[in-house]
């Protein structure tokens, strides 16, 4: 699986996003450490705060199939430049991406930009922050 099929398959589930309300529908792809592929779409709500992102749809998809180690994953928006994901996104990233896990943005252009969730999240609260041992 390369970043360009992941890209892809971000790009296909993007078709499903359910948007009625900023018709800015977003895809995203995760690659797990077990080369599964899990995707999301964003899926908003008439109480706008209950939307989920793309990005999060597809980790949660991936942890409630028992899948916890990321290689990267892939997102996709109709966005000038590549989308940028957002801040609860990258704080559900943080709970689960290591250093290593690549982060790939894209937009309908083509243009890619891959990240670390250190570029993305520095300094970021994490687990091992509910311990002082
Ligand atoms: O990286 C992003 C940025 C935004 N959105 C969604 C949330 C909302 O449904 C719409 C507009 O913010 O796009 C995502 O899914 N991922
Ligand atoms: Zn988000």
């Amino acid at each position: 699986m390369n970043k360009q099929q992941l890209i892809q398959h971000a790009k296909d589930v993007r078709e499903k996003a359910y948007v009625p309300y900023s018709q800015f529908p977003v895809g995203a792809a995760v690659l797990t450490e077990l080369n599964h592929i899990y995707t999301g779409c964003n899926i908003e709500n008439a109480a706008y705060p209950t939307t989920c992102c793309a990005e999060r749809v597809a980790i949660f998809k991936a942890v409630s199939a028992g899948e916890t180690s990321f290689t990267s994953i892939a997102v996709v928006a109709d966005t000038k430049r590549p989308v940028p994901p957002c801040g609860s996104c990258r704080q559900v990233m943080s709970e689960f991406f290591t250093p290593k896990t690549k982060i790939h943005v894209a937009n309908l252009q083509g243009e890619v930009k891959s990240l670390t969730l250190e570029q993305l999240l520095p300094y970021s609260f994490s687990p091992e922050d509910l311990t002082n041992d």
